[in-house]
């Protein structure tokens, strides 16, 4: 199966419970959910017009929104081409359960990679059974979408990306009747404001949650 590719890079894993690890960023194309505070809007759309030659998208992207067809085989060969040491690939986007990640979660799995899938909850996911799914709820967007009971279910990691006192309370209410059960429940302040990351430690230490930050940002790596 072949996937629409917008960036590939290693760097080190900046966000929820993987923090600190280095890991190899797949990050797909095309995302229908519009959420208005997105850092990457560029992976939005996947038109005709910006696909490029498969190589141009082995280093991070910015801005451009170009992406490229790959398979798991070829994926693992630009792993090689690109010498990474990572052992951890994150599948992030856009919205990576647009698509089918069993072959591909499954493929990397057996060349020997841990996988990671960063989604927004609103498709099945589909993976591997070792696949460790981070779901960051999305929850009222324009593009109209739900969450899906399946999403939470499959989730280990549920990442919730907050600003406001509402988005707390629709978190509270989404995981109504939740088994959490193994589950870790992360707030995420969005975009570094003071006032987000003030409100996600207040409620991370009332809730007993884990504060995850994009450490990425502070640090200024990719
Ligand atoms: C860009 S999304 C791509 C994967 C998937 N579409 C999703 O939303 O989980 C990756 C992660 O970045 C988070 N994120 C995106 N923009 C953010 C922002 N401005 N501040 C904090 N987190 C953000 C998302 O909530 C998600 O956890
Ligand atoms: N360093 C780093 N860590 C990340 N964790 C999740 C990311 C994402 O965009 O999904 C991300 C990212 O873009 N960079
Ligand atoms: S679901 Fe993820 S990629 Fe899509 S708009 Fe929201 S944060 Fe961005
Ligand atoms: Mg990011």
């Amino acid at each position: 199966m072949q996937y629409p590719i917008n960036e590939v890079f290693e760097t080190i894993q900046g966000e929820g419970v993987n923090t600190g690890l280095p890991a190899i960023f797949v990050r797909l194309q095309g995302c229908p959910v519009g959420c208005p505070w997105c850092d990457t809007r560029h992976t939005w759309e996947q038109t005709p017009e910006n696909e490029v030659p498969a190589e141009q998208v082995l280093q991070t992207d910015g801005q451009l929104g170009r992406w490229a067809w790959y398979d798991a085989e070829t994926l693992l060969q630009a792993f090689q081409q690109k010498s990474f040491s990572a052992k951890h690939v994150v599948l992030t986007g856009g919205e990576p359960c647009l698509f089918d990640l069993v072959e591909l979660t499954n493929s990397l799995n057996h060349a020997g990679y841990t996988t990671q899938i960063e989604t927004s909850g609103t498709f099945e996911v589909k993976c591997s059974q070792s696949t460790w799914v981070t779901v960051s709820p999305k929850i009222g967007m324009k593009g109209g979408l739900n969450v899906q009971s399946q999403a939470l279910a499959r989730a280990n990691e549920i990442k919730h990306p907050v600003a406001t006192q509402r988005h707390i309370e629709q978190l509270e209410s989404l995981l109504e009747g939740v088994d959490l059960t193994g589950k870790v429940v992360c707030l995420q302040p969005i975009s570094q404001k003071p006032n987000a990351t003030a409100l996600a430690i207040k409620e991370c230490i009332a809730h007993n949650w884990r504060l995850s930050v994009q450490t990425h940002k502070y640090l200024q790596i990719d």
